[in-house]
C-alpha cells in the first residue's frame, strides 16, 4: 500500500480519439490472487436497442488493476459512470466491450451460474444506500448472504465479530429503522464481508452522512484493506478521495 494517490483520468467520451492516461497497470491473465479484480479496456454504452433509445456512451477504454489490500476510488460527477463501472466489476452487468478478470480468470469464459458462484466467494457489493431488510435485526441482515448455503449457524460468530468491527456490537438486535443512516451503512458493509469477501465494492458509502459518520465509514474501509481485502469505492467525498490508495476521476 502507498500513501501516494495515483490518478488515472478516464474520459467519458463519444469519440475514440481521446487518449487515456493510465497508471502502470499490467493486465495479468494468469491466476493472480494479489490482483483479485482487473478491468481491461472497458466500454459501457446504454440504449440503441429495439426501443429506439439513443445510445449513450458512458465509459470508454477504462482500465483498472485492483490489488489486494488497496482501496481504489472512482470519483466523478453525478452521471459520469461510477456505478456503471462498479456493477461491471462486480459482474452484475456486462460491459459493451472489454474484459473483466476475477483472480486472473476472465468472466467471458464463464456461464451465469459460475459467475454467480464466484461472485459469492469473491465479491461483497454494497449498493448506494446499502439497503437492508426492514423486518430483520442488524445481525439477521448481516447473516442474510449465508442463508442460501445453509451456513447461518456457522457464520453467526463471524457476523457478531463483523458488527463489533464496525462499531455496532451493542446494536445487533436493532432493526434498520432503529439505526442511523451511518449505522445502517455499517451494517451493509458487515453484510458484504460475511462470506469471506476478498473484494469489497461500495457505491457512495458516505453520501448523505454527516462528516463524523462519513469519517467512521472511511476508517472502516481503510481497516478492511489492512486485512488484505481490496476495496473499490465510488465516491466524490473529498476525504475518501484523499485517503484512497489509487484514484480514477471520470470526466
Ligand atoms: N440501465 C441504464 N440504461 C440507460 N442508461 C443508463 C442505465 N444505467 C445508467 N445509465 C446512464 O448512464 C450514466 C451513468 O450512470 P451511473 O449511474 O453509472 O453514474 P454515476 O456516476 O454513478 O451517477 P451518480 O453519482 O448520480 O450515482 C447516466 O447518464 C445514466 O442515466
Amino acid at each position: 500500500m502507498t500513501n501516494e494517490t495515483n490518478v488515472q483520468r478516464s474520459r467519458r467520451s463519444d469519440s475514440a480519439d481521446r487518449p487515456l492516461q493510465t497508471r502502470a497497470n499490467t493486465i495479468v491473465k494468469s491466476e493472480d490472487h494479489g490482483t483479485p479484480l482487473e478491468l481491461s479496456d472497458i466500454t459501457i454504452r446504454y440504449g440503441g436497442g429495439k426501443g429506439g433509445a439513443e445510445t449513450v456512451s458512458v465509459v470508454e477504454g477504462f482500465n483498472l488493476a485492483l490489488h489486494a489490500g488497496e482501496m481504489h476510488c472512482v470519483a466523478g460527477r453525478s452521471g459520469s459512470g461510477k456505478t456503471s463501472i462498479l456493477t461491471v466489476g462486480a459482474g452484475l452487468t456486462l460491459p459493451t466491450s472489454g474484459r473483466v478478470f476475477w483472480e486472473g480468470a476472465s468472466l467471458e469464459s464463464m456461464g451465469d451460474d459460475e459467475i454467480a458462484d464466484r461472485r459469492r466467494a469473491l465479491i461483497g457489493y454494497v449498493d448506494q444506500g446499502g439497503a437492508l431488510i426492514d423486518g430483520m435485526s442488524a445481525l439477521e441482515n448481516v447473516l442474510l448472504p449465508a442463508v442460501p448455503d445453509g451456513e447461518v449457524d456457522q457464520r453467526r460468530d463471524m457476523a457478531k465479530d463483523l458488527l463489533d468491527l464496525v462499531g455496532l456490537g451493542r446494536r445487533m438486535r436493532h432493526r434498520p429503522a432503529q439505526l442511523s443512516g451511518g449505522e445502517r451503512q455499517r451494517v451493509a458493509i458487515a453484510r458484504a464481508l460475511i462470506l469471506g469477501t476478498r473484494v469489497l465494492v461500495v457505491d457512495e458509502p458516505t453520501a448523505s452522512l454527516d462528516r463524523a459518520s462519513a469519517n467512521r465509514i472511511i476508517s472502516i474501509l481503510k481497516d478492511t484493506t489492512s486485512d488484505g481485502i481490496a476495496v473499490l469505492v465510488a465516491s466524490h467525498d473529498h476525504e475518501l478521495v484523499r485517503l484512497s490508495d489509487t484514484l480514477t476521476e471520470l470526466i
